[in-house]
């Protein structure tokens, strides 16, 4: 049985993860799959509360006109035993759907966070603060399916055996209560389609105050430098203003809903003794029996109140559910088809007639370009400000497809390979250099088993790290703060150039590597490179002269075009060769 609920869990994630043809159905079949066999019985929990009526109106019936003390005892002991297994299903209904939010939050954020790092670079869409909102908004659709709510659902089936039990001890009294479940469930669908709007609405508001906040505490230190922070204020609090607006719009009118059913037990209650009274005075319904159907009434409103609760979540929960379906949808990097590895490269880069443009950017950013670089060989690629040198590395990097063209590695097109295995061959500085949280350590290392101590030591001592480290108390266990806050620009970049040459790669791409050092350290760095770098492959792209003595070749870009590619002097000739009147 458990192994039965194991695999419709499974089935149900799969289904939901692999973006196919999932349906907001789905997500309900997989919410119930987690806990509605785990949950115990909600009808039981339901059908305690019948007893607890039929009880009382034995008590009114019996007990009290024959002063029948033995019969009450025997009933309240039964009654105790009924309260006591209510408690403890109780207990685990609440166990279960906590556990169940636990295990939504780790299947599904794995999943979504697999994905998001898969995503396709030329597909995302949005800025970093909107996307980060959208993880967030994962929480709503857990906190949808493990919140007590969903599991009124459940109890809604039972409505109908209370109002059937009402019908059966009072006759015309359940009236009352039925004519209350179709007032309440029309309030709900009337104000449905304002809620859909507005939650919409507050969602896409909700990312915009999320993008505003992102780029704020990211680049603090810029904004109070520049004096950003009237301009981000001012975006903040028109983001604030409007997503606070249709916040308090959509819970105005989701409590019309909620309060109308709370108000519509109410009725059904006081509705059942008015109408209960005139059915003793004709001796057709005792008065435990009016008791029995009052509390019953009551009982059977109860869950429409939570439904209209449920209904009004639903709403956001499918805003969000839309949003992450169309995340998870992106196909993800790599082929389509069975992906190749590549497990050793031997360093030979090609471009045959490549073109690349952003997306959405009116210029192509690379021309219809050609060149080979042979295993070995150390090429630089120099060129104005947006010339096209760093969407190269992307292009090697296979971080974008090329629009037109082909981009080789070893022959081979580089959107053949799996991109794991393509990257693993490469060791990469890019322009921003980001670090991560976490000591240095674990910045050179990344986690990969084949990087000890002695490999991190090396070129640590290659990169430059070693001889500041060695001046800061903890060295390499020192704990940078994200994008590795607690550094200076010159010494992030060499942790960045000793994280691309741990383990040896074939091919080393570097982007400005160099762009915040000193020429004194800058000039250690290419000694030791020099050495490091032999019969491995060097794609270099620098504004910086002396790092030329590390390649051979010089690739010249212009406006997304080669304009010159040759041997490094006789290109640095043609450069600095003054132009003819
Ligand atoms: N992510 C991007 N989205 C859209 N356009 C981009 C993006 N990155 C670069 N571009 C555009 O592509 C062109 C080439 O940019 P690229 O970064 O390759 O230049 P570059 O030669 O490396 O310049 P730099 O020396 O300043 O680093 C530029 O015109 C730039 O505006």
């Amino acid at each position: 049985m458990m192994a039965q609920q194991q695999s419709h869990r499974g089935r149900a994630l799969g289904t939901i993860a692999a973006g196919g043809a999932v349906q907001p159905f789905h997500l309900l079949r997989w919410a119930f799959a987690q806990k509605g066999a785990d949950i115990g019985q909600p009808f039981e929990a339901a059908l305690f509360a019948l007893a607890s009526a039929l009880f009382t109106m034995t008590v009114y019936d019996r007990v009290v006109p024959n002063n029948a003390i033995a019969s009450l005892i025997a009933l309240s002991i039964g009654l105790a035993i009924i309260i006591l297994f209510d408690f403890v299903l109780k207990l685990l209904r609440a166990y279960f759907i906590d556990h169940a939010g636990a295990q939504i939050d780790r299947e599904m954020g794995e999943e979504v966070f697999e994905r998001l790092l898969a995503m396709r670079l030329e597909l995302k869409k949005g800025s970093t603060g909107a996307l980060t909102g959208l993880m967030r908004e994962l929480e709503t659709l857990r906190d949808f399916f493990a919140s007590a709510t969903i599991a009124a659902i459940v109890d809604v089936p039972f409505l109908f055996v209370t109002l059937t039990v009402v019908a059966l001890i009072g006759g015309p009294v359940v009236l009352v209560p039925a004519l209350m479940v179709p007032l309440v469930v029309l309030i709900g669908w009337l104000t449905h389609p304002a809620l859909e709007r507005l939650s919409a609405r507050s969602m896409g508001e909700g990312l915009l105050k999320q993008s505003v906040l992102v780029e704020a505490i990211g680049s603090l230190e810029t904004l109070k430098a520049s004096g950003a922070g009237p301009l981000l204020a001012g975006r903040w609090s028109q983001a604030v203003g409007q997503h606070s607006d249709s916040l308090l719009r959509q819970r105005l009118i989701a409590s019309i809903g909620v309060t109308f059913a709370g108000s519509a037990a109410m009725l059904a209650y006081a509705g059942v003794v008015v109408v209960g009274v005139t059915r003793i005075a004709e001796n057709a319904l005792t008065m435990g029996g009016l008791i029995a159907c009052s509390i019953l009434a009551g009982r059977a409103i109860a869950p429409l109140g939570q439904i209209a609760q449920l209904l009004s979540r639903l709403t956001a929960t499918r805003t969000a559910y839309w949003q992450i379906r169309e995340l998870m949808e992106l196909p993800p990097e790599g082929p389509a088809e069975e992906a190749l590895s590549l497990a050793r490269s031997s360093g030979k880069i090609e471009a045959r007639n490549l073109s690349f443009r952003y997306p959405g950017a009116t210029e192509k950013a690379l021309d219809g370009i050609s060149f080979t670089i042979q295993p070995g060989e150390h090429v630089a690629l120099l060129g104005r400000v947006g010339s096209g040198k760093s969407t190269i590395a992307r292009l090697i990097l296979g971080l974008y497809p090329p629009e037109d063209g082909l981009i080789m590695v070893d022959g081979t097109d580089v959107r053949q390979f799996d991109p794991a295995s393509l990257r693993g061959n490469f060791g990469a500085v890019m322009q921003d250099g980001a670090l991560l949280t976490g000591s240095v350590r674990e910045n050179v290392s990344l986690g990969r088993e084949a990087i000890d101590d002695d490999e991190m030591l090396r070129v640590c001592g290659i990169s430059g790290t070693h001889q500041f480290l060695g001046q800061i108390a903890n060295g390499y266990d020192l704990k940078l703060a994200d994008r590795g806050e607690g550094l200076s620009g010159g010494q992030r970049q060499s942790i960045a150039i000793a994280r691309a040459l741990a383990g040896s790669p074939q091919i080393v791409v570097f982007d400005e590597p160099t762009s915040a050092m000193d020429a004194h350290t800058e000039t250690g760095l290419i000694q030791r490179l020099q050495d490091e770098l032999k019969g491995r492959t060097l794609v270099l792209i620098t504004h910086r002269p002396p790092l030329l003595e590390l390649v051979d070749r010089i690739i010249l870009l212009d406006k997304g075009k080669i304009i010159a590619d040759g041997p490094r002097d006789a290109v640095l000739k043609q450069i600095t060769r003054p132009k003819a009147a």
